[in-house]
């Protein structure tokens, strides 16, 4: 595909640049320079050294007047000096002057009217193919046209000087909304540059009335269209891929007056324990042209995917159109049903339950969900976290901006809204194990499909939320969680610690009406 090169203004680049390369090039390209390796079933393999996962201790946001006022300061907004930024990047341009770069143009978001031309450019092919399959791209048409309105340039082998550079580490995701740049360096992880560009998204679109939203989306045959909110690990990209419904996007989505549509042009899935069985559409997905990270092969370099030992945070990055259904061009109707998952590691919270509007609130801006042990260093008894809006790290606005914007629409357009619990369960059905995946696919599906809100309900008195009493073909006894503790009692301390943890943490939203207030755990 040799198109002219689109404006690269902000670097003035001498060595060789390959742009818009296919990924047939760029996977020649990833292998003959051995920062891949091809596996048995024609995916490449990348493995990304020290960072197996996001940094988001090494996020910074320049802090200049003209986005001052508008940012949520904090360890999630973390601010840097312009001129600390501006040192970076003279920096920075001198060490690219002579490099063989990549460089994807393309698209964040579905809709014409609200996407943002993007430019990735990067020093690994492997990196390139990873915007190419993660990012929307442009037709033939759109590549003439494409004028870059916001620029990532990922450079792994560069590190920032924490001394010099005010930042944590040699590490830096840094972004810059008065340059129009997101600077990468020190890490390998390819999922920064789409949660950067995600980040982006999250300031830029509120302006243009539009929420960003941290979820999964996918659409019925009678165009009724569910979202999926969620913190990572908690379903959205394995409870998506639906092979009765059609897939708009398994992570970021935004939501206009005209409905729903997709920032990305493909899936991030998490290949831990993956199995054709239970996840036959992403299974197949993994195939010439997906970009798997961090996997383990065997010396047939079939992926074994049940193999952790490099990180749990295995991933595949694949184009959409790489699973069946999926909706392309990315844009769809208004939502009819919006699930909340959680991965509650305590086991107490029930595998389904239906809010009404001031609990989805609550909820939206609590965030709940688990730290596992293991997943970080010192944790070694499941620790609660709380992320407001279900992607407090990837969002630059403080939380009542979307929170209100969600609250108004699910009013307007009366969404049924549903907390679904992905994550433990106690007693006879297994203490210590996941929810089962069948029984909550079927949960979910009787959400989506209307027949779960004409049930009868239970009210729990801890968490102050509906239960149904019967979901088809899911065991009953299972749909209340104090069912399946062997100590029903011992389940009442579980539940009350954390309705506690729920209390605690929602103090501080200070501003939040008191319907929404009380619309939390009773304890
Ligand atoms: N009941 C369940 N619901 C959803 N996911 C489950 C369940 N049980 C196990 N899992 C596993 O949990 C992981 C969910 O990850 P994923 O869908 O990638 O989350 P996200 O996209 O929200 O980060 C997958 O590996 C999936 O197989
Ligand atoms: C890619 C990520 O998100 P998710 O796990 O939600 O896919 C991430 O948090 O790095
Ligand atoms: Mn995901």
């Amino acid at each position: 595909m040799m198109t002219p090169m689109t404006n690269i203004s902000l670097f003035n680049l001498k060595g060789k640049t390959h742009v818009n390369s296919t990924p047939a090039e760029l996977i020649e390209h990833a292998v003959g320079r051995e920062e891949a390796i091809l596996t048995a079933n024609g995916a490449v393999r990348a493995t990304t050294g020290h960072f197996t996962g996001r940094s988001p201790k090494d996020k910074f946001t320049v802090n200049d007047s003209s986005v001052s006022d508008q940012i949520d300061w904090g360890a999630v907004n973390q601010p840097m000096a312009p001129e600390k930024f501006e040192r970076i990047y003279k920096r920075l341009q001198q060490y690219l002057l002579e490099k063989e770069l990549y460089i994807f143009n393309g698209f964040a978001g579905a809709d014409p009217d609200h996407r943002l031309p993007i430019q990735v450019i990067t020093e690994y092919a492997w990196h390139n193919l990873f915007a190419h399959q993660l990012f929307i791209r442009p037709s033939e048409q759109e590549l003439q046209e494409h004028q870059t309105a916001f620029t990532v340039i990922n450079v792994p082998n560069f590190k920032v000087n924490p001394q010099e550079d005010d930042t944590n580490s040699e590490t830096l995701i840094a972004v810059s909304f008065t340059k129009k740049l997101v600077i990468i360096a020190g890490t390998h992880y390819a999922g920064e540059m789409k949660k950067s560009i995600f980040s982006v998204m999250n300031y830029l679109l509120p302006e243009q009335g539009v929420l960003p939203m941290h979820c999964s989306a996918n659409v019925g045959k009678n165009d009724d269209v569910a979202l999926f909110f969620g913190l990572s690990g908690t379903g959205k990209t394995t409870l998506s891929a639906d092979s009765e419904r059609a897939l708009i996007g398994d992570d970021e989505h935004g939501w206009s007056k005209k409905g729903v549509f997709n920032f990305e042009g493909g899936c991030y899935a998490k290949c831990i324990g993956l199995s054709e069985e239970n996840e036959p559409q992403i299974w197949q997905a993994i195939r010439f042209g997906t970009v798997l990270e961090n996997v383990i092969l065997d010396d047939t370099r079939t992926p074994d995917f049940h193999d952790g030992t490099r990180t749990e945070n295995t991933r595949a990055a694949y184009p959409i159109e790489y699973i069946p259904n999926s909706v392309i061009p990315g844009i769809a109707g208004t939502p009819n049903v919006i699930l909340f998952l959680t991965a509650d590691a305590f086991g107490v919270l029930p595998p389904i339950s239906k809010l009404n509007a001031d609990q989805a609130m609550y909820h939206f801006l609590s965030g709940y969900t688990s730290k596992l042990a293991g997943t970080e260093r010192g944790v070694t008894e499941p620790e609660a976290t709380f992320s407001t809006c279900f992607g407090a790290p990837f969002l630059p606005r403080p939380a009542h901006v979307y929170a209100e914007m969600l609250g108004e629409k699910i009013r307007e357009h009366q969404v049924q809204v549903y907390l679904v619990n992905t994550g433990w369960t106690g007693g006879p059905y297994g203490t210590g194990k996941r929810m089962n995946l069948r029984y909550t696919r079927r949960m979910v599906s009787a959400a989506i499909e209307g027949s779960l809100v004409k049930e009868s309900y239970i009210a729990d008195p801890i968490f102050n939320l509906q239960i149904p009493t019967q979901c088809e073909g899911v065991p009953s006894v299972l749909l209340n969680p104090r069912n399946t503790w062997k100590d029903p009692e011992a389940y009442d301390m579980k539940a009350k610690e954390l309705a506690g943890l729920f209390h605690q943490h929602f103090a501080k939203f200070t501003q939040a009406s008191d319907t929404i207030k009380n619309a939390g755990p009773k304890v």
